[in-house]
């Protein structure tokens, strides 16, 4: 076990070996004009409460908003260098957990408020309003709701779990006697304690770039581990918010790090993470392909490793559910962030004898969907993160459509709204064999496909690599229990859509990862278990 300081040392020197390389490897986040305009309180991104350091020669990278209409000039950057700049120094005590020490500090108001402005920016998700009817579509709970569970979840249970402010989480374990092979009396203790991980690297996605770092952090944090970050090169900015805010929290320098970086050199602060003797974990959400690659690389120091990766989920609606109800579940859970979200229904299952009433529902209620800019009050489904995206899911539905598949409503990108937008869409008649099907959209569309037997339906969804989410639809409570044992996922949702929540243990099985985050299970995954025997 690492003390306290070794940690800290270790962190340091992490982040300063990482700096070392910063002059060509790292970069700094500037946001484009029209994304700065946008952010209500910049200050959050400049650093204050932990001077950056002088420039030293660090170049920046755009980041742009995925909503605006088109691109806009290059105009001149704000200078927002930032992060992983080196060697700072600071106190960790497990006790004070930084993450935690964001609640009941008077910036917590901000910490509410502030990320929001930027994050619908940054990554162009509508936000939950006051008020608002629409907020299964519209919420975000990758949103500020759950965010906040996130942060006070954790410390909670590490006190469930024997941990106290003091002692950080190395609560004894209940001790129990020792009674050797021969059945003779006791001769001591047997003891367990838990301990944090250590130094650990954490490297986020985009699709929800504050929760997915929080289900990280927190629980890091809560356990007594230092972390380093290293959020999406395309939603640093919230990620830089977050880091201002814990900074002004109180949360010490050297416990809650940050290395932003760009496309081109992303890989290499990625292998030095993985390769590190001093990093003791990483934790990596994004997609499979990376996820596989990052796995080789932490191979060679034998890291703890938690894998959230890439999903393709089945949504099957039997013949006995409540459409209505079935529709409401769809529509919550694929038009969630327009889509892209790991856990979104990709592969629509729909028995025959209610296809056409499911299809012609759903066509409905899609088309009450509003697309727009994240920040416009009326709109319930934002853009895609940058036009890639818009180019792959047209190649998919022309395709899906010459193997045989119906378009109901959409199919198109939509240049008048801006480069980043696609129409909701549905599809019909949709073939198992086609790429729609078989690989993770990332995007607004829905992909149907009917059957005639529980069986089937059993067999066409399990017939994946991925094995994240799934869903079903059914009136029948023997069936609920039946087909959830039977799908291979690590998250199932029966009659509902929407399946995160902080006290949930949320993860894949098959290629979507390995590792839990969420519920004591997440906490779990930043600590170790030592048993000491105590001969008495
Ligand atoms: N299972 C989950 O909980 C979960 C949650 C959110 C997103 N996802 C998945 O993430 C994917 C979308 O996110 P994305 O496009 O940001 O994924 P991505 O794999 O492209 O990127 C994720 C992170 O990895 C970094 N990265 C990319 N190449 C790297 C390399 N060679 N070495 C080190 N780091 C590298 C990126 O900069 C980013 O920070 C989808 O497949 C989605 O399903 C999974
Ligand atoms: O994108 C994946 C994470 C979203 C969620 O927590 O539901």
């Amino acid at each position: 076990m690492l003390s306290q300081a070794a940690m800290r040392g270790r962190s340091a020197a992490l982040v300063a070996c990482l700096s070392a390389r910063g002059a060509s490897g790292l970069s700094a986040a500037a946001p484009s004009p029209s994304l700065l305009a946008s952010i209500r309180d910049p200050t959050l991104l400049d650093g204050s409460g932990f001077p950056p350091r002088a420039g030293g020669g660090v170049p920046s990278f755009r980041v742009e908003d995925p909503g605006a209409p088109s691109s806009g000039p290059d105009a001149a950057v704000a200078d927002v260098r930032r992060m992983g700049e080196g060697g700072r120094r600071g106190g960790h005590r497990p006790g004070e957990r930084g993450a935690p020490g964001l609640e009941g500090r008077h910036d917590r108001a901000r910490a509410v408020v502030g990320p929001v402005e930027v994050e619908p920016t940054d990554r162009g998700e509508p936000g939950r309003r006051r008020g608002d009817h629409d907020a299964r579509v519209r919420q975000a709970p990758g949103g500020v709701a759950r965010r906040g569970g996130l942060r006070s979840l954790f410390p909670g249970l590490l006190r469930g779990r024997g941990g106290s402010a003091e002692l950080g989480g190395r609560g004894f374990l209940s001790p129990s006697p020792f009674v050797g092979d021969d059945g003779a009396s006791p001769r001591g203790r047997i003891m367990a304690v838990h301990e944090a991980v250590g130094v650990c690297a954490l490297i986020t996605p985009w699709n929800f770039p504050i929760a997915m770092i929080t289900r990280k952090v927190g629980p890091a944090l809560a356990a007594g581990c230092t972390t380093v970050v290293k959020p999406s090169e395309l939603t640093p900015l919230t990620a830089i918010a977050l880091r201002t805010l814990a900074a002004r929290a109180g949360v010490p320098e050297g416990v809650f790090e940050l290395v932003t970086a760009d496309g081109s050199t992303t890989p290499e602060v990625g292998e030095e993470m993985c390769t590190s003797p001093h990093v003791r974990k990483v934790s990596f959400t994004g997609s499979t392909r990376v996820g596989k690659e990052l796995m080789r690389q932490c191979s060679g120091t034998v890291k703890r490793l938690s894998l959230e990766l890439g999903g393709n989920a089945a949504f099957i609606v039997f013949e006995d559910a409540d459409v209505d109800q079935a529709v409401d579940a769809a529509m919550a859970s694929k038009f969630r962030n327009a889509g892209q979200t790991c856990v979104c229904a990709d592969r629509f299952l729909v028995h025959k004898d209610v296809e056409q009433e499911f299809v012609s529902k759903l066509e409905k209620k899609m088309s009450q969907l509003v697309v727009g800019h994240g920040l416009e009050s009326d709109t319930t489904m934002g853009p895609l993160i940058s036009d890639l995206p818009v180019k792959a899911i047209s190649d998919k539905v022309r395709d899906a459509l010459s193997e045989g598949a119906t378009c109901v409503s959409g199919g198109k990108p939509m240049p008048s709204v801006g480069p980043n937008y696609f129409q909701p869409t549905l599809l019909a008649n949709v073939s198992p064999d086609s790429s729609i099907w078989r690989t993770e959209t990332f995007g607004p569309v829905v992909a149907v496909s009917s059957f005639e037997t529980e069986e089937e339906a059993v067999e066409l969804a399990n017939d994946t690599a991925s094995g994240l989410a799934s869903y079903f639809c059914t009136r029948d409570m023997s069936r609920a229990f039946r087909v959830s044992s039977r799908l291979e996922n690590g998250i199932v949702g029966v009659n509902e859509g929407i399946i995160s929540n902080a006290a949930a243990p949320f993860g894949g099985v098959k290629e979507s990862g390995m590792g839990r985050e969420g519920s004591s299970m997440g906490l779990s995954e930043y600590l170790e278990t030592k048993y000491i025997f105590l001969n008495t």
